[in-house]
């Protein structure tokens, strides 16, 4: 298996380069040359795999055996979830007959980026410790410098997957003030020496930029060796796809065997990394109804899916999307105008304008709407579409795609925004149902959508919707949505004992005062510079 740029060139890279480089020199992510369908025998043989059984199975159709051998494959998938707390490692719960959620935060910074980050952790260190084996203490060893942006989620999980680990630093930016306490404390209270906070005075979407550019600068990023751990790095995805299958066989055990259900994903969605690693799995061959985008008020996605133009601020001013009203009983807004555009909500790890994986989708769409003489000829001007679309988006901050593009779309998607008072609304009737259950706010997000998107599902879909955060790391939305119930209790009934005394401890962060690039390469340049003097 070999891997390109979403935006062209003749660029085709092993498994492991294309996780070690992150993002591509021309700015395209990458993707891998073929989806690998599934084996013939795949329903009865893995029908009752663990989530390693499973997670080998699925990797190893990516990667070739001449790279990571199965046996080493193995070990590294079961080093990876031996930190989990959970024996199922992502278990699916039933609410309803009709809704099933898939915990995805049984992890050690309790959200879903552990499940990727926690190996692609164990996947630098296994490549850099192969790499450097043989070199002699005068050889210099090689060693990565991981940049990476995060909203709240992505940065401690990042974090947890690397602390400690040799000849790796890492480089956390995230927009000050903007991430939840508990997000903001799980990072900065990591003292050890390989890790570094940097909040910096913007936007989530201004952190992406600069790690962006970073990998763009290609001085500063050969110089610095860059390694990535948002999900532009494949490693990202190709690790999410895993729990799609799992919860399918889990489902298919709780459900009548004579019942003919479709199954259908709901995923709360930001930058379209773990709802695209959902679209790898139907397009492997796993049997699913169409997936749902559910995102918060910044929602340049679910416009994307009415309109056909992925653009940062929404055109039409008779939007009814834009309108809508906020509910008077809850008293919450729906999400506050702020930063460049981008709206502060109660789903803080979903305010994102600008969606990174989306351009892996996109290059699919083109694809399959560009005519050739062959395969090559289609994938050339695949890429080259992609890129003049990006370019837009880029300079004038919106691209229409063709109507044939969008069809295409919503043959595998359906889009819907969520507001802050339907967050807390869903919050307050699910704590409230039988059996209780107390959701993240953007659990919540994907509830609410999965909600909206039933009344025109047929009778006989089921729906899993996918939990990407505990409910503790977001307190002030659920404690906005349930302080009013008599029964509840957010020490006694969410927080977790890994949690007590977080906000307390000592902070590691280094301000940046302006969302520039100059003023982090700074940064990064200090520390590496500080450790010119120690021996290899
Ligand atoms: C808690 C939580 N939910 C949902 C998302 C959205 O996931 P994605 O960015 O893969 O779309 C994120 C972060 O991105 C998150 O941290
Ligand atoms: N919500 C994310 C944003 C970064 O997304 P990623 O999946 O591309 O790393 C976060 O929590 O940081």
């Amino acid at each position: 298996m070999k891997y390109f740029s979403t935006r062209g060139g003749d660029e085709l890279l092993s498994f492991e380069d294309t996780v070690l480089t992150g993002l591509a020199p021309n700015g395209g992510l990458y993707i891998p040359d073929h989806i690998p369908q599934l084996p013939e025998n795949w329903q009865e043989k893995w029908s009752s795999y663990s989530f390693v059984d499973l997670s080998t199975e699925i990797l190893s159709l990516y990667i070739s055996p001449e790279e990571i051998s199965r046996a080493e494959l193995r070990a590294l998938v079961e080093k990876s979830y031996k930190t989990f707390r959970h024996p199922d490692i992502t278990p699916l719960k039933k609410l309803n007959e009709k809704t099933f959620i898939l915990e995805l935060f049984h992890g050690p910074t309790f959200a879903f980026k552990d499940v990727a980050l926690q190996l692609l952790g164990n996947l630098f260190e296994f490549f850099l410790v192969r790499r450097n084996k043989n070199k002699t203490a005068e050889e210099k060893k090689e060693k990565l410098t991981v940049v990476g942006a995060t909203s709240g989620d992505t940065g401690s999980a990042a974090i947890y997957g690397l602390r400690n680990k040799e000849n790796i630093s890492i480089f956390i930016l995230h927009p000050k003030g903007r991430v939840s306490p508990i997000q903001e404390a799980q990072m900065t209270t990591v003292t050890d020496p390989n890790v570094h906070n940097l909040a910096v005075k913007g936007t989530f979407d201004d952190c992406q930029d600069i790690v962006k550019a970073l990998f763009g600068d290609h001085e500063f990023n050969k110089t610095h060796r860059l390694g990535a751990v948002n999900s532009i790095n494949w490693a990202r995805i190709l690790a999410q796809t895993v729990y799609y299958f799992l919860s399918y066989f889990h489902i298919r055990s709780q459900l009548p065997a004579s019942s003919q259900h479709e199954i259908q994903y709901v995923v709360p969605t930001g930058n379209f990394g773990d709802i695209l690693a959902g679209y790898y799995a139907k397009r492997m061959g796993l049997p699913m109804g169409k997936l749902v985008v559910a995102t918060n008020s910044n929602d340049i996605l679910a416009r994307f899916w009415k309109s056909g133009a992925y653009e940062k601020v929404d055109s039409s001013s008779s939007n009814a999307l834009q309108s809508e009203a906020t509910s008077p009983a809850s008293g919450a807004s729906d999400g506050k105008q702020a930063l460049g555009g981008v709206k502060e909500t109660l789903s803080p790890a979903m305010d994102i304008l600008v969606s990174s994986n989306f351009e892996r989708l996109l290059w699919y769409l083109a694809y399959e709407n560009t005519h050739g003489e062959n395969d090559n000829e289609k994938r050339k001007k695949a890429g080259e579409t992609v890129d003049s679309w990006m370019k837009k988006v880029k300079n004038d901050g919106r691209v229409e795609v063709p109507v044939s593009v969008v069809e295409s779309a919503r043959r595998d998607f359906v889009a819907e925004r969520v507001s802050d008072s339907q967050t807390l609304d869903t919050i307050r009737s699910y704590f409230n149902a039988e059996p209780s259950y107390i959701a993240d706010p953007h659990t919540a997000v994907g509830l609410t959508a999965a909600n909206i998107v039933s009344s025109t599902n047929p009778p006989s879909t089921v729906q899993i919707v996918l939990s990407t955060a505990h409910p503790a790391k977001f307190s002030e939305a659920v404690t906005r949505a349930l302080s009013g119930s008599t029964n509840f209790d957010f020490e006694r009934d969410v927080l977790p004992e890994e949690f007590k005394g977080l906000l307390e401890k000592k902070r590691n962060v280094i301000d940046v005062e302006a969302p520039k690039v100059e003023l982090v390469k700074e940064v990064i340049e200090r520390f590496a510079n500080s450790l010119k003097n120690v021996p290899n």
